[in-house]
């Protein structure tokens, strides 16, 4: 068993540091179709082919200044309609998520990071404060706003880990040195302050203390009141606020934070925080029981009743095991995340872990991310480690929705080389499934028992089937609550799905879905007249050519349920010139 012997992973010790403040933002008028800027632009004169043979891993792609629409869909560089005429049907299909730190705050930090193929900024609510977390959110904000980017903001509650205090910056523990752990609060040279008052009582002369899953471990000597002493059996170095577990006999002995609560008075204050900044996703840290994900669901509901925001269940704990489907069935999505997972399972379980999870989540149509470690080594090295492009590959080809850098891309050194391997590793091995059919079939359950949910679902399943049948260049789901992009996407088609939404808030949650590119664009009663449309901004936009066919479906013209009226449509997109 290789239990408890693996770091959990936090190399960097950085602290966050200020974010340079957004100036007055100039906006051109709101566009009717706005795409998600596609990350991968092509020189004038590339080919896909020649792109993806010259684009070694680690290189970030070149990118040209103007791509980005200035007002609306009128725009049409050279740049812009070459990169869509020659890049849509070889798009990223996974997803690609950024923890923000001190390494990938600022402005330009960021724009990078979404020029890179960022879909989602995650901010772990652990590290920094509210002010520093405002600037970042409003940044990412304001490059959506003016450069037509779509990044959603996923926050990550802190959750009630034990975890050590601050030493004042990494300390290192030495082989056979005497430390103390205490509640008490102190400052003294060799004393470890726990933020879990029972600590104490849960622990024996004998038993381990484990800090961040492996990085250094000591065995326990004394009990002494508020206070334990013990002796460093695995030197190595104590970041800041790293998380401690204790071992007897080799069997975890209090799961972390069994006794607490998963939500603790300051992820409150943190929830209240995001729902004012408007966060697109909430992702809960130690999820244990459905409850807790139930409870933050209606507190949300009532707290932001114009806007929604995804619960993320965080799979990183025993508990959470025990409860896995019933805490997916009522979460918007979820994470493994193997971080703190590999502190409580031996790790060897793990991967078949990570697989499962991807499993249950697309059979009950949740998204899912792959969290931790993935670039480990990209946090100091510039070039990632074989066994990290083939982890990677492992969880494009079991299709997570979600791929997540941590330490890489808040406190690494080379964070858009890190993503810059993501995006490459993942192009590369969805087209090598796509054209060897090397992915994993699953067999998808019916989810739902109502007659017009079980109809949009067979819609979206036979939609799936028939574009890959056909050969479809595109599918199109018009859709007002994402309901029915979300059931295209767990059908992992060969071709992309075009999602386009009425709602601002839908299209950036529709970001974390394996396969959908979102599009904004004001919806019309008549369908007919939203193709028309659609074929005209895409066409004139030299993201489709005239002739392509596309698949598509809709539940915007669905008004209730006794209305019903559902149909695949099989279309070949026209000329320009016949649709003006
Ligand atoms: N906002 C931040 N400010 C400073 N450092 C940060 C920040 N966010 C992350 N870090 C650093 O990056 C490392 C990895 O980040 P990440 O948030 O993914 O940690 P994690 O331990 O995997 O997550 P969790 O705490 O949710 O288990 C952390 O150890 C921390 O040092
Ligand atoms: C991401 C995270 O929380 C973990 O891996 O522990
Ligand atoms: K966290
Ligand atoms: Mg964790």
């Amino acid at each position: 068993m290789v239990s408890a012997t693996s770091r959990k992973g936090r190399s960097g010790s950085g602290r966050a540091q200020a974010v340079e403040s957004p100036s007055a933002a100039v906006v051109d008028d709101a566009p009717t179709v706005v795409a998600e800027p596609q990350p991968e632009p092509l020189a004038p004169n590339q080919t896909n082919e020649a792109t993806e043979s010259s684009s070694a891993i680690g290189n970030g792609p070149a990118v040209p200044l103007d791509i980005y629409p200035s007002s609306g869909l009128e725009v049409d560089t050279m740049a812009e309609a070459d990169l869509k005429e020659n890049g849509f049907r070889s798009t990223r299909r996974t997803k690609l998520i950024c923890t923000i730190g001190p390494s990938s705050c600022s402005a330009e930090q960021l724009e990078n990071l979404a020029i890179g193929g960022m879909n989602v900024a995650r901010l772990n609510m652990c590290h920094g404060t509210h002010e520093w977390h405002r600037q970042v959110i409003r940044n990412v904000k304001k490059l959506n706003k003016e450069k037509g980017f779509s990044m959603a903001v996923m926050m990550d509650t802190e959750g009630s880990e034990v975890h050590m205090g601050d030493l004042g910056g990494p300390g290192k523990a030495e082989d056979g040195d005497m430390w103390t752990f205490t509640v008490r609060n102190s400052k003294a040279d060799k004393t470890i302050q726990v933020n879990y008052d029972g600590f104490v009582d849960d622990v024996m002369v004998g038993d381990e203390i484990v800090v961040d899953g492996g990085m250094v471990r000591f065995m326990i000597e004394e009990r002494n009141g508020p206070d334990v002493v013990a002796r460093c059996i695995d030197p190595g170095l104590l970041l800041p606020r790293a998380n401690l577990t204790f071992w007897r006999q080799g069997n975890l002995i209090r799961e972390r934070n069994s006794m607490l609560p998963t939500i603790s008075s300051k992820d409150w204050l943190d929830i209240d925080f995001g729902i004012a900044e408007g966060v697109d996703f909430i992702a809960v840290s130690f999820v244990k029981t459905p409850d807790v994900l139930k409870h933050l669901r209606s507190y949300i509901e009532s707290r932001a009743r114009d806007r929604k925001i995804n619960v993320i269940a965080k799979i990183e704990s025993r508990d959470s095991l025990k409860n896995l489907e019933d805490i997916i069935t009522v979460s918007d999505g979820a994470m493994v995340a193997r971080g703190d997972l590999g502190a409580q399972v031996p790790l060897e379980q793990v991967p078949s872990i990570q697989k499962d999870v991807v499993h249950l989540c697309r059979s009950l149509n949740k998204p899912v991310i792959v969290a931790s470690q993935l670039l480990e080594s990209m946090i100091e090295y510039p070039t990632p480690t074989r066994a990290e492009v083939a982890d990677i590959s492992e969880a494009v080809r079991q299709r997570a929705d979600a791929l997540m850098l941590s330490g890489e891309s808040a406190v690494g050194r080379y964070p858009e080389k890190a993503l810059g391997v993501l995006r490459t590793v993942s192009q590369r091995i969805e087209r090598w499934c796509r054209e060897e059919k090397h992915h994993e079939t699953l067999r998808l359950p019916e989810l739902s028992t109502i007659l017009n949910e079980r109809i949009s679902e067979q819609i979206c399943n036979s939609a799936a089937q028939m574009a890959n049948r056909l050969e479809a260049d595109a599918i199109f789901v018009y859709t007002r609550r994402g309901k029915m992009a979300s059931l295209l996407s767990r059908n992992r088609p060969d071709c992309p799905i075009f999602a386009f939404t009425d709602n601002p808030s839908i299209r950036q949650r529709l970001n974390l879905y394996w396969g959908l590119i979102p599009f904004r664009l004001s919806f019309s009663e008549d369908m007919e007249i939203n193709l028309q449309r659609t074929f005209a901004l895409l066409l004139k936009r030299g993201m489709m050519k005239s002739g392509e066919v596309v698949i598509v479906v809709s539940d915007i013209t669905q008004v209730n349920e006794a209305d019903l009226r559902q149909s695949i449509q099989i279309r070949k997109l026209p000329s320009l010139e016949s649709l003006s």
